[in-house]
């Protein structure tokens, strides 16, 4: 008798069935992934906009509006909004001139591309630094007629979002997939969740410039190396040097953002007045336990030429 060619296995097979694996819900409008050791992330389909973010401890570090609209109806008020090809209001005259503020990215759903995996989990290591990294898209051939109408340009976003033990990671790449140039600007809208605005404070911006969006729209220097925040708060921080900015709770680290080739970093906190004037801000005093540190290209202008990408993006650690 003929031996049967045996079953292709792993390296390590025993190591690969009993070592725990992530998991990844993926539902109607969004996917959840959950690694073994309790971190998880939960991104919507509409905006690829992720709403959760928890460490094994269980602790939430995005802000999410209790009246945030999840279900398309308009861009999700907290998580981490995509902000592309444009930032605040568009200027008055060129290609990106008719769509709206921050762009149609947030206010778009994606394509879930699929989910990869770190390589302790594809060899069965078990070696407890699993990852899952979570791929969404969007392209212009994706978009409704009456936006790309505003901005006729062929393109491709492929966001990546990769949750591992050390923190969240997430990345936008930018392809010009058309036969003509384009420029645009992006940004990844962090709302970072805070016990008490009042012990909190923002380090790594120190000496740098920015630009005052509450004040004169004008530049100043940053003059002390951490920043409080009392009032409203709307500054575009431009060609930072340093790659961390860090959020600190009574002295201490709550959050470090670290950018990956993005030069520019926008800190808002809305304050009692606007927050009262957005419909979709919950609970009203809400502007006390959130501050959004967002980074992005946004000072000046990219562009891609046919053919070409840009990719930028941020890791970020959580400390509870
Ligand atoms: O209300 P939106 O469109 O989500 O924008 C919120 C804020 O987003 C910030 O990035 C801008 O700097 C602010 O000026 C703006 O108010």
């Amino acid at each position: 008798m003929v031996d049967r060619p045996k079953k292709p296995t792993s390296l390590n097979p025993s190591a690969r069935s009993s070592a725990p694996q992530p998991t990844v819900d993926i539902s109607d409008d969004r996917v959840t992934a959950t690694l073994p050791t309790g971190e998880s992330v939960s991104i919507l389909l509409y905006g690829a906009t992720v709403i959760s973010w928890k460490t094994a401890s269980g602790a939430e570090n995005l802000w999410v509006s209790e009246k945030a609209a999840l279900d398309g109806s308009k861009p999700v008020r907290g998580g981490i909004p995509i902000v592309f090809p444009v930032f605040g209001p568009p200027p008055k005259e060129g290609p990106t001139s008719k769509l709206p503020q921050h762009g149609f990215a947030r206010s778009t759903r994606w394509e879930f591309l699929g989910k990869s995996s770190s390589e302790g989990e594809a060899q069965g290591q078990g070696s407890g630094d699993e990852s899952v990294k979570l791929d969404f898209g969007l392209y212009g051939a994706g978009l409704d007629e009456s936006v790309k109408s505003k901005w006729p340009y062929e393109f491709g976003l492929v966001y990546s979002v990769t949750l591992g033990r050390e923190g969240l990671m997430t990345v936008l790449n930018v392809r010009n997939e058309g036969d003509e140039g384009w420029e645009f600007q992006m940004l990844l809208h962090t709302y970072l969740r805070i016990d008490d605005i009042s012990k909190t404070t923002i380090s790594g911006l120190g000496s740098a410039t920015y630009i005052d969006k509450v004040l004169d729209a004008t530049t100043h220097t940053q003059s002390t190396p951490t920043l409080s925040i009392t009032s409203e708060v709307d500054r575009v921080y431009t060609g930072l040097k340093q790659d961390t900015t860090s959020v600190l709770a009574d002295g201490k680290p709550r959050l470090d953002v670290v950018r990956d080739n993005l030069e520019d970093t926008v800190v808002w906190n809305p304050w009692r007045e606007k927050a009262n004037a957005m419909g979709d801000f919950a609970p009203k005093d809400g502007y006390k336990q959130m501050v959004c540190v967002e980074v992005g290209s946004v000072a000046g202008w990219q562009r891609l030429e046919p053919g070409e990408t840009f990719e930028g993006g941020m890791m970020m650690r959580s400390y509870v």
